[in-house]
């Protein structure tokens, strides 16, 4: 991997890393913006036609909907195969509940002078899941996804997740799709899905709000396509920002480093760290391990964003996690929470050694669709509160509206609004 040290080296990489634009980000804007205009116009046909294109060439439409059969099948195939892999996913399952039952948000109300006002908690009706499926499978992102979905009492999810070549779903998303008990499960992906889900096509239906991660195709879509329909949040391809110091052990950062590079050529890895010595023996592990798993996605992406940063103190590298907002940070220090109280920006925070990124990613309860490309400054990890809408609740007493009219009165006539004037003077004229 690459090390930084000079201080030239590290504000050269700050400048670029705030810029937060992708290599070819004009050229795949153009691409996404095609496919969702000719979705959103040809609907199905164009559908199908890039589903041909970038997933399987030989699928027909009436394949697209996941039968119920095919959901039974892969769970009988799953259980068949490893039963332990189905207590794993609803070990997750039970985790990932407890953790976002504690979101859950409840109306209110009050009352004041006989008035009832309040906001009334509502959950959305249709929303659509992304599970990604270009480069491998992800159960994991099922549960993820669906789980606030079911506890803000969602009542219909439709799922997403591109076929591969042989016209089929990975048994393991599908087993979990069957646990989570996913209404209408469809084989497309990429932007193509995410625009079918926006406008609605013959067969899949408009929903109000698309969740979930994806490459960076999934999450241009989605943020071309805010506004036509909510998102939830730009959670595409993965990164990891390890801070540590002469504590940490340098075969562990190497391992975390890697594990969310094998996402994506696209994934970035980033080792911040106060010692030369442990960038160094870090560098040398991720060598030996990327020697061992031959895994080309992963080399790519440590070549291409993989770094290490050598800082004064460990002040000076929250202050780097704060520009980058990264997607996950892990905290390898001495001193742990010290640096914890500096980091305003990130998706999720990772603290000591055992308290590894992909612990994150499968059991430990928190969402692991989370913002990147330095979103996390302003997006939270996917949750509850993305499923729900609120909605403003007012029984005025006529007690009340006597005493508030002449005001509001007043306000709508300095804004000349009459008719607002009006329709309060009618009242109070009766009285
Ligand atoms: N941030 C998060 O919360 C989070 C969580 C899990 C996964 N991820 C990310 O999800 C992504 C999964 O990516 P993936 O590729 O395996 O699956 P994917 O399902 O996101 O993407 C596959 C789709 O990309 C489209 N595509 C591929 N090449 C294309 C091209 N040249 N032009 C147009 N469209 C093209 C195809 O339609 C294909 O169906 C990774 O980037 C991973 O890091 C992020
Ligand atoms: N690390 C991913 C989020 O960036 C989530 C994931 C799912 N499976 C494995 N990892
Ligand atoms: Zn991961």
């Amino acid at each position: 991997m690459r090390i930084l040290s000079s201080k030239q080296q590290i504000e050269n990489y700050i400048e670029t890393a705030k810029i937060r634009k992708w290599e070819n980000e004009e050229e795949i804007e153009q691409k996404v913006r095609r496919i969702i205009s000719d979705v959103k116009d040809k609907k199905d046909e164009a559908l199908l036609y890039y589903t041909r294109m970038f997933d399987c060439k030989g699928i027909c439409l009436n394949e697209l909907r996941v039968v119920q059969e095919e959901i039974e099948r892969a769970y009988f195939e799953c259980e068949k195969e490893d039963g332990d892999f189905i207590d794993a996913l609803n070990a997750a399952y039970k985790n990932i509940y407890e953790y976002h039952m504690r979101q859950k948000e409840e109306s209110w109300f009050y009352i004041k002078n006989g008035s009832l006002l309040g906001q009334i908690i509502m959950p959305l009706e249709k929303v659509g899941i992304y599970v990604p499926g270009g480069k491998g499978a992800y159960p994991s992102t099922v549960l993820m996804n669906s789980i606030p979905a079911k506890v803000a009492g969602v009542e219909k999810i439709i799922m997403v997740t591109p076929p591969d070549k042989n016209k089929s779903i990975s048994k393991y998303t599908l087993a979990a799709a069957k646990i989570c008990g996913i209404d209408e499960i469809y084989k497309v992906g990429g932007a193509q899905a995410v625009a079918a889900l926006a406008f609605g096509t013959q067969i899949i239906p408009k929903v109000d709000k698309i969740v979930g991660p994806g490459n960076i195709y999934v999450a241009t879509a989605k943020k071309l396509l805010f506004g036509y329909v909510d998102i939830d949040s730009v959670a595409g391809p993965s990164e990891v920002m390890v801070i540590a110091d002469e504590s940490a052990n340098p075969k562990y950062i190497a391992a975390d480093l890697l594990s969310q590079a094998e996402h994506d050529p696209m994934a970035r890895c980033i080792l911040v760290t106060t010692s030369l010595q442990v960038a160094q023996e870090v560098s040398e592990n991720v060598d030996k391990m990327l020697a061992r798993f031959e895994n080309s996605v992963a080399f790519e992406a440590i070549e291409k964003n993989g770094v290490i940063i050598v800082v004064d103190d460990l002040f000076e590298a929250a202050e780097i996690a704060n520009i980058i907002a990264p997607e996950h940070l892990e905290i390898c220090c001495n001193d742990a929470e010290k640096v914890l109280f500096k980091i305003r920006n990130a998706g999720a925070v990772f603290v000591g050694e055992y308290s590894p990124e992909p612990i994150g990613d499968y059991i430990a309860g928190p969402n692991h669709v989370l913002p990147t490309s330095g979103t996390a400054s302003f997006f939270s990890p996917l949750g509850v509160y993305d499923f729900v809408k609120r909605m403003s609740l007012i029984k005025y007493s006529k007690e009340q509206f006597l005493t508030d009219a002449p005001h509001a009165i007043n306000i709508a006539q300095k804004e000349g609004f009459l008719f607002h004037a009006n329709s309060l003077k009618v009242r109070l004229e009766d009285v």
